[in-house]
């Protein structure tokens, strides 16, 4: 890779976990009203063809780790699990009445914060009160974070007879020094422990999240991380870049300094160097910062064009409808987004109203929604492609234009009706979708959103 690829491409740009992306969505004039419309209309159309998919935001963690870009909580006190369950079983409850029939689950995930948390009895009341108002699709996927350093084999037995088949387990870096600079301790043998456990008991699909660019961290970290990872051999594998954002209220990213954080090609090397160790074992890359064996369904999905992105990341299984549960989490109608109040203390508040806990969302318009399968395509299967009726929108012209740069980059190549990403492309994926952005192009940000794109 050369450096002045890098150094040109390495802006500010969304993970485009969304599109629109959360900053754009257009909060003026939605109301609760267009969300339960927008939520009722895609149950009508999708639930009994494909089901419906939970996300439940488990915010709770024991300790901070200063690398964390997530919606969390920190406290010792397990007293917060018991309210905190009866909750989002109220949320539940509230969306229950609001469906028009039995909803068919097809996929729960757990996520957090910290899942594990949570005590095997407080979880247990939680899935069993979800499934209580709802029928299981027979091919359904559920899947949880676990933290290597408090998942119990009685969480992974519990959430197995549960019906959990996949579990991921925060890693991150193996490293001591980067370890002391993220604040999270975390030596190899509760990784191998875990891992071992969950194999053992029967989940079909173990994953290790992996996080390149953190601080302090150089070439031999990775190297080391990535070799004491795949002699557990996960099925799947998250390789994140670092996403550095201090400036999220809140969000806890401290204790380090920004010189201290690996930047442009000294931070693409470490990814490039991971990855070829990765594919030596056989781990293929799959859309932005995934890898999976060719025996996962992640893989399967990629190869068949069936991968889909959320707010989660890569899914192999895609349900029209998503609804998040629990503090600050994202529902998605395909229509419309929605996202739940981040503070525990008002999600509480808008419950014992018997409110959906919504505070914001956004109604997508028909260019939204050709511009979002536009993006999905690109992050999914490193192409997309349109004709005169089908995903065409005004400004594709213009869109295309501005990747005759990147065209003559060798990032991509242009066709009449479509566009791939090369191999020498797939690092900038984010670049490529920035084109595609056009509620991003009318208006740019005034300060740091988001994160570095490389
Ligand atoms: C398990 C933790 C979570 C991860 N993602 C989410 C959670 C709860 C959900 C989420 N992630 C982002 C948003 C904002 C929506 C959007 O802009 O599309 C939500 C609701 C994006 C995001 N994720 C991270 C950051 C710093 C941002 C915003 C800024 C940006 O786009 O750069 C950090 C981060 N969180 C997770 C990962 C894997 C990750 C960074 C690689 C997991
Ligand atoms: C759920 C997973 O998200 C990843 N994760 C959490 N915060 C960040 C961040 N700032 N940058 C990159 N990855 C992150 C971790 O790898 C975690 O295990
Ligand atoms: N909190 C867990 C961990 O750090 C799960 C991933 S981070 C949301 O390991
Ligand atoms: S990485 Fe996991 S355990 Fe650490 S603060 Fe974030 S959510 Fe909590």
């Amino acid at each position: 890779m050369t450096i002045s690829l890098i150094q040109k491409y390495n802006v500010p740009g969304p993970r485009y976990t969304s599109y629109p992306t959360v900053p754009y969505w257009e909060e003026e004039g939605f109301t609760n009203d267009i969300w339960k419309q927008t939520f009722i209309k895609s149950f009508q159309e999708s639930n009994q063809k494909e089901g419906i998919s939970l996300y439940i935001h488990l915010p709770f963690c024991e300790s901070l780790c200063t690398f964390c870009g997530c919606h969390k909580r920190i406290t010792k006190r397990h007293d917060v699990e018991h309210p905190y369950i009866e909750a989002v079983l109220k949320e539940w409850q509230l969306y229950c009445e609001l469906f028009p029939e039995k909803p068919i689950i097809k996929e729960i995930h757990l996520g957090g914060g910290t899942p594990t948390f949570f005590s095997t009895e407080n979880l247990t009341c939680l899935i069993n009160g979800i499934l209580s108002k709802a029928e299981i699709a027979s091919e359904h996927e559920f899947s949880f974070e676990g933290h290597p350093n408090n998942t119990t084999r009685d969480h992974l037995q519990t959430l197995f007879d549960l019906g959990f088949r996949r579990v991921s387990f925060g890693v991150q870096d193996y490293s001591e020094k980067v370890q002391k600079a993220i604040h999270r301790i975390q030596p190899f043998h509760n990784v191998a422990k875990v891992t071992f456990w969950a194999r053992e008991i029967g989940y079909t699909s173990i994953s290790h999240d992996l996080v390149f660019g953190l601080p302090f961290q150089g070439i031999e970290n990775i190297i080391d991380t990535i070799e004491k990872t795949k002699s557990l051999s996960p099925d799947r594998l998250a390789f994140y870049s670092y996403a550095h954002v201090p400036w999220i209220k809140g969000n806890g990213q401290r204790g380090f300094r920004d010189e201290d954080v690996p930047k442009d090609d000294e931070k693409r090397k470490l990814y490039e160097i991971g990855k070829n160790l990765l594919a030596k074992k056989g781990y293929h890359e799959i859309g932005m910062d995934h890898f999976a064996l060719k025996k996962d369904s992640m893989y399967t999905a990629f190869e068949e064009g069936n991968l889909h992105r959320n707010f989660m990341g890569y899914t192999a299984s895609k349900t029209q409808l998503m609804i998040g549960l629990g503090a600050s989490s994202i529902s998605d109608s395909w229509y419309s987004f929605a996202q739940n109040e981040k503070s525990i203390e008002d999600y509480y508040a808008r419950l014992e109203q018997n409110e959906l806990p919504v505070f914001k969302g956004h109604l997508l318009s028909e260019e939204d929604l050709i511009i979002r399968r536009h993006i999905l395509n690109i992050m999914c299967q490193f192409a997309t492609s349109w004709d005169e009726n089908d995903l065409y929108f005004q400004e594709l012209p213009k869109v295309i234009e501005e990747l005759r740069e990147m065209e003559n980059d060798g990032l991509l190549v242009i066709q009449d009706n479509a566009i791939i990403v090369t191999e020498k492309g797939k690092p900038f994926v984010r670049n490529i979708c920035m084109a595609f952005d056009l509620r991003l192009q009318r208006k740019a940000p005034q300060t740091q959103l988001f994160s570095m794109t490389v």
